[in-house]
């Protein structure tokens, strides 16, 4: 008789070590678990999901008797040996735990969902728990369901050992099921049945003559309801009667469902493209885990570069992983890839329910999907023979996880491109400064398309200087060169784009007598004036109240809103231009689904001429009669205390210009500025790309920034200030131990915003160029934080943090 042993790493969150658990496996389940496979295992008084990395047949050496393995959720690994080990190396690249990498890695559908409940152990009970037990001994125990003194109760009682507390894990990964029908008679059998039946008994002899065109091929029951023009309710007599029978089929949760997709061919290809996708082809071809950088200009087609590359991989029996930004991820870039490799393709992104989520992963992992598009975290999707890896706007701060495992997608894509020998391919009109540094020291390969598709030059960039705009414009974001710009526009028939770097109807509520500003109760920052809800909002804790009428200080009637936000600008466009058509894209218009992509669709069958949004509208669009850009106020993300403010402002400009004169009509972009001098703003206005990254390299060396330097951000939250301070202050001094004199601590210091939702932040951030102790010490950091986390301190270890301030 085998013995088997299986280590787990478990989902405790508290009980953090990063080392697996090893249980036995009992005999019913010999030969049935492997590593990938999730599992229940019993874990102090409760049970708990866990991953099972290793199974061994040698006992191992321990003084305690070991647990069994209560559960396995999978049939088969539901992480591969690949992924396997990149969790591994997540965890140690990034400081994190082993299981909050393992579980990013699949959809959320497959964590588990755990409850508990109180079942009572004694019958002498007062009647006030009587009540609340009614007819059962067992109830759900949770402070959602339960009143507070209902739980405080119930707690009492478990303390008087009178109740024992039970926890329950569940699967929330389920398959949708739909109910099929089959036929199952002969058709000498059908023939007689037709003998059987009386002369009027038309619905039968439709149902017969329908079953006899089905043959043996089983179909959804509302497929036949279709086809056959039967009901429900005949096709239960006839199941009755024995002539077909009904099961319960999977069906995939298609979110593309009702889309119809064109096909689309691929393009003759630029001969700048050419060059490109030959040299990429030749990588795939040579199994290269080469790492190019195709820096093209917008609108110079590389989304052509990319579709035909996983052509090629596709072509050798390869997949191909495409990750583009979450807010590119529009209809119209899937309709693009789908158009081209048809139900090929899975769409991995965040506006899909949890349903659809696990059935797009499903469909990946039982290689029905051989492409996948997807944001963030799509680069953990379960592809085998990976052929290509595509990173679209490679630049973009989202592709960087801010909670454990605090990742960045382009690290993980690359890792992931050594493993399966294939190129990866970063794109970017704007390359981030590390990557565009690394192509000039020649570690990644560079590929350029320095022309757009149209052979028209990218559309011209004017500066409007509001510091004398505003002396007579028309209203008070809108100055009168953009307006009359505007108006010529639409007067043209033509489209415009406005974008606002804000959301909310104005920034903050003022006094303007006593300078009162209203603020959260929970966070340090201001409330945000919503019109649509009539209320204030803080967006950081979601806290909500009431527009005050008169100052809560001083009881004046002067208050008053400042700053602006798009709410506000499209009230201001509507009434300058009463017959415009204007459609709002932010936060709020697209918090329910499929909002932003019905905008999209509006703006671009040209039921709207203005489409006015934040950053949201700068990237990917591409629609034809655009031939203005303008942005109404670049210096938003100039202001931000930030080493890669200048970077953020150029790469948001250059990409919103982007947006105008993409077909056959000329572009023009207007850019409203406060700081017209500034070189980000200038070189934007030429779309200087290569002096930028010059003049800003030069900055970054004299102030000690990356790429010349690395950094690993320490961030120590909790509920009491004074000890989160003891604490950084604790970690600075053990610092100035581990690193040596050429290393560089900036801080510690109180988060920009201190306090949010009642939490405090204080930060370091430490420069560096090589620390050999530093490594270790961070892990153990990380270990040791599972203390801190009993007392409610919160310590955060960020490598490569996209920014800090
Ligand atoms: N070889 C080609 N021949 C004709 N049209 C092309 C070709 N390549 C691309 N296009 C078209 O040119 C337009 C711009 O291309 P695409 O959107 O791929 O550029 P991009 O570089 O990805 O743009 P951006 O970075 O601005 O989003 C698209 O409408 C695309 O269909
Ligand atoms: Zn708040
Ligand atoms: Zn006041």
């Amino acid at each position: 008789m085998i013995k088997q042993f299986a280590e787990v790493i478990v989902d405790v969150p508290a009980m953090q070590t990063n080392q697996p658990y090893t249980y036995s496996i009992p005999t019913e389940l010999i030969n049935q678990v492997f590593p990938g496979m999730r599992v229940i295992v019993p874990f102090g008084n409760r049970k708990v999901l866990g991953f099972a990395i290793n199974i061994s047949e040698k006992e191992p050496d321990v003084s305690f008797a070991l647990k069994d393995i209560e559960e396995v959720l999978d049939l088969t690994p539901v992480l591969n040996t690949e992924l396997l080990q990149l969790a591994n190396w997540l965890a140690q690249w990034t400081f994190s735990f082993k299981i909050s990498c393992l579980q990013v890695m699949l959809p959320a559908a497959m964590r588990a969902s755990y409850s508990k409940t109180i079942k009572l152990t004694s019958t002498e009970i007062s009647p006030a728990v009587q009540k609340l037990f009614g007819d059962k001994n067992e109830i759900p125990f949770d402070t959602k369901t339960l009143t507070a003194s209902a739980f405080k109760e119930l707690s009492k009682l478990k303390r008087a050992n009178q109740a024992e507390v039970l926890y329950q894990v569940r699967d929330r990964a389920k398959a949708k099921k739909v109910t099929a029908i089959q036929g199952c008679l002969s058709s000498d059998q059908l023939a007689s049945a037709r003998e059987t039946l009386r002369a009027n008994a038309a619905k039968s002899f439709q149902m017969l003559d329908y079953l006899t065109t089905l043959g043996l091929e089983q179909v959804t029951l509302k497929k036949a309801m279709q086809d056959s023009d039967l009901s429900a309710a005949q096709f239960t007599s006839a199941e009755k009667k024995g002539w077909l029978v009904k099961t319960k089929v999977e069906k995939y949760r298609d979110p593309y469902r009702e889309a119809v997709i064109e096909q689309s061919q691929p393009k003759q290809l630029k001969p700048a493209q050419l060059t490109a996708v030959e040299r990429i082809n030749q990588a795939i071809t040579d199994h290269q885990k080469s790492v190019f950088l195709l820096q093209g200009v917008t609108g110079s087609g590389k989304t052509e570069v990319y579709l035909q590359t996983i052509a090629t991989a596709l072509e050798k029996g390869q997949t191909a992983l495409m990750l583009v930004p979450e807010i590119s991820l529009t209809p119209q870039m899937v309709r693009r890839v789908k158009g081209r490799f048809g139900s090929r393709v899975a769409v991995l992104h965040s506006g899909l329910s949890e349903g659809e989520k696990y059935d797009e992963w499903r469909r990946i992992e039982r290689h029905e999907a051989q492409v996948v598009v997807g944001a963030r975290s799509a680069v953990f999707a379960p592809l085998e023979d990976i052929g290509i890896i595509i990173m679209d706007e490679e630049h973009e701060t989202s592709y960087k996880q801010e909670d454990m495992p605090e990742y960045n997608a382009r690290d993980v894509a690359i890792k992931r491109g050594e493993w399966h020998n294939c190129p990866v391919v970063l794109g970017s009109a704007t390359p981030s400064l590390e990557s565009r540094a690394r192509a000039q020291k020649g570690v990644y390969e560079w590929l350029r398309l320095d022309e757009r598709i149209n052979g028209q030059p990218l559309p011209e960039v004017n500066l409007v200087d509001m510091r004398q705009a505003l002396k007579t414009a028309p209203a008070l974001d809108i100055s009168a060169p953009l307006l009359s710009a505007i108006e010529q526009r639409l007067a043209q028939n033509e489209q415009v784009v406005l974008m606002l770097n804000r959301r909310g109807y104005s920034s903050f509520l003022m006094c303007r007598e006593c300078g009162f500003v209203l603020k959260c109760p929970n966070c340090d920052i201001s409330l945000t004036l919503h019109m649509d809800s009539r209320s204030m909002k803080c967006h950081y804790c979601g806290h909500e109240e009431a527009i005050p009428r008169t100052c809560p200080s001083c009881q004046s009637k002067k208050i008053r809103y400042y700053g602006t936000g798009t709410e506000k600008v499209e009230k201001e466009l509507q009434e300058l231009l009463p017959t415009a058509k204007i459609l709002r894209m932010d936060v709020d218009t697209t918090r329910r689904k499929g909002a932003h992509a019905k905008i999209l669709q509006q703006f671009g069958s040209k039921e709207a001429n203005i489409l006015l949004g934040t950053q949201m509208i700068a990237k990917g669009l591409d629609f034809p009669d655009v031939t203005l850009v303008g942005v109404l106020n670049a210096d938003t993300s100039l202001s931000l205390p930030n080493f890669r403010s200048a970077e953020r402002t150029f790469q948001l400009l250059t990409q919103v210009s982007g947006r105008a004169g993409r077909a056959e009509k000329t572009g023009e972009v207007l850019i409203q500025t406060f700081n017209p001098e500034h070189y980000a703003i200038q070189l934007a206005k030429n779309q200087n790309y290569e002096k930028f990254f010059g003049i800003e390299m030069n900055m970054r060396h004299r102030g000690g920034y990356p790429p010349y330097f690395f950094t690993t951000q320490i961030v120590v939250s909790g509920g009491s200030e004074a000890a989160v301070a003891k604490k950084i202050f604790g970690i600075n001094g053990q610092l100035q131990k581990v690193l040596s004199p050429q290393a560089v601590i900036l801080g510690p210091t109180p988060k920009p915003i201190m306090r949010i939702n009642n939490q405090f932040y204080y930060q370091l951030v430490i420069k560096y160029k090589k620390e050999p102790k530093l490594e270790q010490f961070l892990e153990e950091l990380l270990l040791s934080s599972q203390k801190d986390a009993a007392r409610n301190l919160k310590v955060k270890i960020d490598r490569d943090p996209v920014d800090f301030v």
